[in-house]
């Protein structure tokens, strides 16, 4: 993989994950260019950005003069060696067109999405002769916006982001203070897990509480666990072996999370030191009214059920009960 040195990185999609990463690599002295929707790019380049990290330390304003952010893709991608796919799975097909028709031939493409299929989805569409990494953030974001100030992105919870192998020179390049980056041997292995993990997304969406609440309610632990329960069967049905993430086994996490709290909060310290304001990426979709990742999640979940022939009734509960969530309410049986 060639990377041209001081390479101009776009952010196709800046949301909570595409500012935060962005904002890292701009910090420090990447060049970057922020794709943003009219509202988000307006207030970045009236007020700039502010990031900052669960463990304190490093928390940077970034003054919007700074900063390169845009609402029109052709001047976000035409430039762009590296483009960081940063959308929602259900937007990815519409940044792929994007991308195939300003970018450059030669632009390496990131997913730095949740979900299997994204990297996939832009292969298909930019076709065999454009490089596309699949890569995966396991930190959370929590976007704050107040009248008058920086737009603000604060990393929740801790990880490096994960690159697909091979990769030893891109992961050098997104390797920065408060966004470490690094090179993953078994990829695919370790989104399948990050969607079983994710498989709480939509749970934390509908208890409408913050993740270190919900982590700390055993009822809610025990839908998780049963949830990747049955992902792990059609994992194991359909030959698919979810990788360690963070040296766990989702198994493990599946077999801790029932636990009563005591236990549990001794055996699983890691996922309760979080910051308390910590929510699920689908949770910002459903109060945002937008629609979520859910078919990405639940429903791949789901359609690899069927052809194995395995059960999942927790799993396609969570989804049946997301989709009536994410309906307009006037769609709803009274
Ligand atoms: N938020 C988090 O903490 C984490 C998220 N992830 C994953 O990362 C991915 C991104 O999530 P997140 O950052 O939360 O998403 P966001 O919704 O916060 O950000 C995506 C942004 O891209 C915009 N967008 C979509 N299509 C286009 C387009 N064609 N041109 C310009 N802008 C566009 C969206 O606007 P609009 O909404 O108007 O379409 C939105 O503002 C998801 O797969 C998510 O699951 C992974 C780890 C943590
Ligand atoms: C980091 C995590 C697991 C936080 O819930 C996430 O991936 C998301 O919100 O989409």
């Amino acid at each position: 993989m060639m990377i041209p040195s001081n390479p101009h990185i776009a952010i196709a999609g800046a949301g909570s994950v595409g500012c935060y990463i962005g904002g890292r690599l701009a910090a420090a002295g990447r060049d970057v260019v922020f794709l943003a929707r009219p509202a988000l790019n307006d207030a970045i380049a009236a007020r700039g950005l502010t990031l900052s990290d669960l463990k304190g330390g490093k928390d940077v304003t970034l003054a919007p003069e700074t900063l390169e952010v845009t609402d029109d893709p052709a001047t976000a991608l035409g430039s762009a060696d590296i483009v960081l796919v940063t959308v929602k799975s259900g937007a990815t097909a519409a940044i792929a067109e994007e991308i195939a028709t300003h970018a450059k031939p030669e632009a390496i493409v990131v997913s730095l999405q949740n979900g299997v299929d994204n990297p996939e989805i832009l292969r298909r569409r930019l076709g065999d002769g454009r490089t596309v990494v699949a890569g995966m953030v396991p930190f959370n974001i929590v976007q704050t916006r107040e009248p008058g100030e920086p737009v603000s992105f604060r990393r929740a919870t801790s990880g490096k982001v994960m690159l697909a192998e091979d990769t030893a020179a891109l992961a050098k390049l997104l390797d920065v203070a408060g966004s470490p980056a690094r090179e993953q041997k078994d990829m695919l292995g370790l989104q399948w897990t990050k969607l079983l993990l994710n498989l709480n997304n939509a749970l934390n969406a509908l208890a409408g509480v913050p993740l270190a609440d919900e982590f700390s309610d055993r009822g809610w632990r025990r839908l998780l666990a049963a949830q990747v329960k049955e992902g792990l069967a059609v994992l194991k049905a359909a030959g698919i072996r979810p990788a360690r993430f963070e040296g766990i086994h989702p198994r493990i996490v599946a077999n801790v999370l029932p636990l009563p709290d005591t236990a549990f909060r001794l055996l699983a310290r890691g996922m309760l030191s979080i910051d308390p304001r910590a929510r699920s990426s689908m949770w910002d979709d459903l109060e945002a009214r937008k629609p979520t990742e859910v078919d990405f999640i639940q429903g791949k979940v789901m359609s690899l059920a069927e052809e194995t022939g395995i059960a999942t009734p927790v799993i396609e509960s969570v989804y049946l009960q997301v989709k009536d969530a994410e309906a307009p309410a006037t769609a709803r049986p009274i």
